[in-house]
């Protein structure tokens, strides 16, 4: 069920917008918006970072300030948690096609999408505004992390909200495929009663053979050992097995051992086509193979082909190398030419990328990227970011007046923390943390002392340094 708007969490119940709004000494945040004239490629930043905020636009923090953009049908309880921040909030069910969504991104300060929507370079270049991106799910392989991280773009998802949804899919899936369900039903359906057991066996004793054995894998390995089943896992890390599942050292010696093969990988160049003529060859005649990672880890011309042949018993697919942007009948023209060959095959269950499509996960998944975007634009927290160092600092108190919250974005080059800490030396320095990730460093400080008349020179001051990627100053 979803759940009521609410206050995120801070230590001492404090909230920045409460007080931003009515006295110059409350927390709040940088007034975002930028100068229409500004561009997106700045003379002093390498990485071609976001337009820079002319000190005269600087304004205390009002939520109501915050434009978010929501694509991909989030669901209604991160939807609630951002209109209750008072943040201006678009939703839309579907994702967008590149144009419009390089037209609706311009303005947005933060835009929440699921696995669909692609923020490109192209498109993030155009997003003028854009300080946050909240992938609504597991994969963030849709977004250019670096590209993103590069221009201060902060990008969180929700690492394991929807992995037992997946695990679930799969046991059934996997009795499906054993038993032939989807074929039997499809049969019925088309009034024909044909009872078989030809071809058709229990998973008590079969070996699941799991690629991939992250969050969703290492579910799946419990749920198979419970009904009877033995577990062998291949991973590229070293890792425990859950239960008496084993570790094989190679994938070869996993699609030799396994009746049936689930993969549970991202979606990276080492993992496309992972799984083509050679390794189908491999496997067991008679084995399984159900992909739920992503469409590019299957070579789908040569699954067919081994469909085709006998060489497998069956096959269930939940992800597509190219998949529509919205809910309908554009089935064929978007899933490619191979998709009639797909649907003649007999036991293959094809069901629309719903690994994660369960009404627990989606509503836990909204309330944990909404909580981690309203944390980030309230507060600059990147705890739980996949591209940026993760940062946190205390939250500021009612009874520390004239404070202001520095968040500086760097190029992590040396030199750097020597010239900003001639720029905040001035102030008190309450408090500081600063940690990079790659090319790209977060700092964040807290500064006491600070008449609302130097907050504008102070952020000039910083936005002058040549490392600068982006600059915010809450207060
Ligand atoms: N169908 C769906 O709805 C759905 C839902 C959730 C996740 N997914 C997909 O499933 C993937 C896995 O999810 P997860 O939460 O388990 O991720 P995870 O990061 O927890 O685990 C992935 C595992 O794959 C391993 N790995 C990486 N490259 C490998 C390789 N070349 N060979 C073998 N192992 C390799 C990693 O070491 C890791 O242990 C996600 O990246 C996402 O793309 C799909
Ligand atoms: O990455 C994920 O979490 C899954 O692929 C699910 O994606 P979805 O939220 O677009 O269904």
């Amino acid at each position: 069920m979803p759940t009521a708007a609410r206050d995120i969490p801070s230590p001492n119940g404090f909230h920045p917008g409460d007080l931003a709004r009515t006295v110059s000494s409350s927390f709040g945040t940088l007034d975002l918006s930028t100068s229409p004239t500004a561009t997106f490629h700045s003379p002093n930043n390498s990485f071609g970072g976001p337009p820079r905020t002319s000190a005269k636009q600087l304004k205390p923090f009002a939520t109501s300030d915050i434009k978010v953009l929501l694509l991909e049908n989030v669901n209604q309880t991160g939807q609630t948690i951002l209109k209750g921040q008072g943040y201006q909030v678009e939703a839309h069910k579907s994702s967008l096609p590149e144009d419009q969504l390089i037209e609706k991104i311009r303005d947005a300060h933060v835009i929440g999408i699921r696995s669909k929507t692609k923020l490109t370079a192209n498109v993030l270049k155009h997003a003028k505004n854009l300080i946050v991106v909240g992938c609504f799910c597991i994969g963030t392989n849709q977004v250019d992390l670096k590209f993103a991280a590069e221009n201060g773009i902060a990008v969180f998802n929700s690492p394991f909200s929807n992995s037992r949804s997946v695990a679930e899919l799969m046991i059934g899936e996997i009795i499906c495929l054993a038993r032939q369900i989807g074929d039997r039903s499809n049969e019925m359906h088309q009034g024909s009663w044909s009872k078989v057991s030809n071809g058709c066996w229990e998973v008590r004793g079969k070996t699941l053979g799991i690629v991939g054995y992250g969050h969703v894998g290492s579910q799946l390995s419990v749920l198979a050992e419970a009904m009877g089943m033995k577990v062998i896992y291949y991973d590229v890390v070293n890792l425990m097995g859950m239960g008496t599942a084993g570790q094989v050292p190679t994938l070869e010696a996993l699609l030799n051992g396994a009746d049936f093969v689930t993969l549970h990988v991202p979606e990276l160049p080492e993992t496309k086509d992972l799984i083509g003529e050679k390794q189908i060859s491999q496997m067991r005649n008679g084995a399984y193979l159900l992909n739920a990672s992503r469409g590019s880890v299957v070579d789908i011309p040569a699954l067919i082909k081994a469909l085709q042949a006998g060489k497998l018993g069956g096959a269930a697919l939940d992800v597509y190398p190219n998949e529509p942007g919205a809910n309908g009948p554009t089935f064929n023209a978007e899933l490619n030419d191979f998709t009639e060959d797909l649907r003649k095959c007999k036991n293959i269950l094809l069901t629309p990328h719903i690994g994660g499509s369960t009404e627990e996960a989606q509503s836990a998944i909204g309330v944990e990227v909404a909580d981690a975007l309203v944390k980030y634009v309230n507060y600059g927290t990147t705890i739980g970011a996949v591209n940026m160092p993760e940062v946190s600092l205390r939250n500021l108190t009612q009874d520390e007046p004239n404070h202001v919250r520095v968040v500086y974005i760097h190029k992590n080059v040396p030199g750097v923390l020597r010239k900003v800490n001639e720029v905040l030396g001035d102030h008190n320095v309450d408090k500081q943390m600063t940690d990079s990730r790659g090319e790209v460093a977060y700092l964040m400080a807290d500064i006491s002392n600070v008449n609302t008349s130097e907050i504008k020179n102070l952020y000039q001051n910083l936005e002058d340094l040549g490392s600068r990627i982006r600059t915010r100053v809450l207060y």
